[in-house]
């Protein structure tokens, strides 16, 4: 059964600022700060753990997120592991990773899991959206916002309210709010 409240748990300000936005009063949401360890494997496959680790770690419901960027020339790499690349070799060398393809065609990919606690299987909600990586345009707030282009911005020129009509996070919470306002049998 859907919950009424929420415990998201992400170490990211901008994520759960995003999240707080599209929830609304769909749920009263709580978070907490917390550096979940992240396996190697496919995106449900780390979401998930993601999921069942943070549930453990509070010992209660939890909401998790994880962000790939996946560019289509590198076979959908870096994808979950776009953390590391973006701390390693910064906007620009992102780009210089496509120097040898024409093909400059990315996918942002938001995955939420919800476990209701520890040793229940978690519940995924994706959404994808379809963008290219270009050199950096707009403000360097969140991530790689500057280098994903979408119908002509990218995330960093788009106001909120725009990136949050489009964004992979975005089509990822419409499918966790229907979850979340079904009527409970
Ligand atoms: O809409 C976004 N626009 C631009 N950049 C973004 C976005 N969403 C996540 N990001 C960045 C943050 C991190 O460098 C990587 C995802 O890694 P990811 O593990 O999901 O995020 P995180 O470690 O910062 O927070 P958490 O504690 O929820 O795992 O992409
Ligand atoms: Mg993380």
């Amino acid at each position: 059964m859907a919950p009424k409240e929420l415990n998201f748990i992400t170490g990211n300000k901008n994520k759960l600022a995003e999240v707080k936005v599209m929830l609304g009063d769909v749920v009263d949401l709580r978070s907490q700060a917390l550096d979940l360890v992240e396996i190697q494997g496919s995106i449900d496959e780390i979401s998930a753990d993601k999921c069942r680790r943070a549930a453990e770690a509070v010992q209660g419901p939890v909401l998790v997120e994880d962000t790939c960027l996946c560019f289509n020339a590198l076979k959908e790499l870096p994808g979950p592991y776009i953390k590391w690349f973006l701390e390693a070799l910064g906007l620009e060398g992102l780009n210089n990773l496509l120097a040898g393809f024409s093909d400059k065609s990315a996918q942002a990919v938001c995955t939420f899991a919800y476990s209701a606690g520890p040793g229940h299987e978690p519940i995924i909600f994706q959404g994808r959206t379809d963008g290219k990586i270009v050199p950096a345009r707009g403000p360097p707030n969140f991530g790689w916002d500057p280098i994903f282009e979408y119908e002509g911005k990218t995330y960093a020129e788009m106001d909120k309210v725009e990136k949050n009509k489009i964004s992979h996070r975005f089509i990822a919470m419409e499918k966790l709010k229907t979850w979340l306002q079904e009527p409970s049998s």
